[in-house]
C-alpha cells in the first residue's frame, strides 16, 4: 500500500473546491472521496452521509477524544474533521483517495502521512475568487468576510503544496488531478502552478 495514493486537496473558500470534487465523482466513480464530519449547519441540498456529516459539538468532542479523526481544525467558526477508519481502508485496498479539507488538516496530513501528494486548488485572481463566493450565495455577507480573510491565509500557504491547478476551467482541473492521483509519476516535490 503507498500513502501516495492519499491525495488532499485544499484552497481558499469559494475556488471551486466542491464543484471540482462533484465533477470528479461523477466522471471517476473510481475515486473514493472521503466524507467529513462537521459542526457546521447544512446549506440547501446537502445531504446527510454524503456531503457531510452533520454533527453536534459534544459529537465532535467524542470523535476527538477517542480519536476516531485522522485530523480535524476549525474554520470560520465550525470545526471539520476526517473520519480515520474508513480513509486507512480504502488505502489499504489499494484504492485512489481523495480529502477535500483546509490548510491546517493538510498540514497535519503531511505531518502523519508524509507520502500523501498535496495539492492546491489557485483561483485564476482575487478578484475572481471574491465574485465566485458571493456568487454562490449560500452565505452572509459577514461569513463571506470571514471566509475571505481564512482565503488570504490560505493563499500565502501555497508554496507549501506539492503542486497548484489554477480553477479557470474545471474539466481541465479534473483531468490532471485524475492523472495526478492514478499515475502520480513524475510529481515533482516543488511547488509548480499549472492548468
Ligand atoms: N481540516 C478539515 N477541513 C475540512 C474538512 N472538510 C471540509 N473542510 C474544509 O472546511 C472549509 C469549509 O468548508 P465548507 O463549509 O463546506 O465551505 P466551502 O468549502 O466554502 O464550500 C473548506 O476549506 C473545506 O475544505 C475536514 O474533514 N477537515
Ligand atoms: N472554474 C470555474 N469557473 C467559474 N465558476 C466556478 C468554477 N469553479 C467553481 N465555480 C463557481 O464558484 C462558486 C464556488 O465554488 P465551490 O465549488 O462552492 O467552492 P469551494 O468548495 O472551494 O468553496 C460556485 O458558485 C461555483 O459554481
Amino acid at each position: 500500500m503507498s500513502e501516495r495514493r492519499l491525495t488532499v486537496l485544499s484552497g481558499p473558500s469559494g475556488v471551486g473546491k466542491s464543484t471540482v470534487v462533484a465533477e470528479l465523482r461523477r466522471a471517476h466513480p473510481e475515486v473514493w472521496l472521503s466524507v467529513s464530519v462537521t459542526t457546521r449547519r447544512p446549506r440547501p441540498g446537502e445531504v446527510h452521509g454524503v456531503h457531510y456529516f452533520f454533527v453536534d459539538n459534544e459529537e465532535f468532542d467524542r470523535l476527538i477524544e477517542s480519536g476516531e479523526l485522522l485530523e480535524w481544525a476549525e474554520f470560520a467558526g465550525n470545526r471539520y474533521g476526517t473520519p480515520r477508519e474508513p480513509v486507512l481502508k480504502k488505502l489499504a485496498e489499494g484504492v485512489p483517495t481523495l480529502l477535500e479539507i483546509d490548510l491546517e488538516g493538510a498540514r497535519q496530513v503531511r505531518r502523519s502521512m508524509p507520502e500523501a501528494l498535496l495539492v492546491f486548488l489557485a483561483p485564476p485572481s482575487w478578484e475572481e475568487l471574491e465574485k465566485r463566493l458571493r456568487g454562490r450565495g449560500t452565505e452572509p455577507e459577514e461569513v463571506i468576510a470571514r471566509r475571505l480573510e481564512a482565503g488570504r491565509n490560505e493563499m500565502a500557504a501555497e508554496h507549501e503544496f506539492d503542486l497548484s491547478l489554477v480553477n479557470t476551467n474545471v474539466q481541465d482541473v479534473c483531468h490532471r488531478l485524475i492523472a495526478l492521483m492514478t499515475d502520480p509519476q513524475g510529481v515533482t516535490t516543488t511547488t509548480n502552478r499549472e492548468v
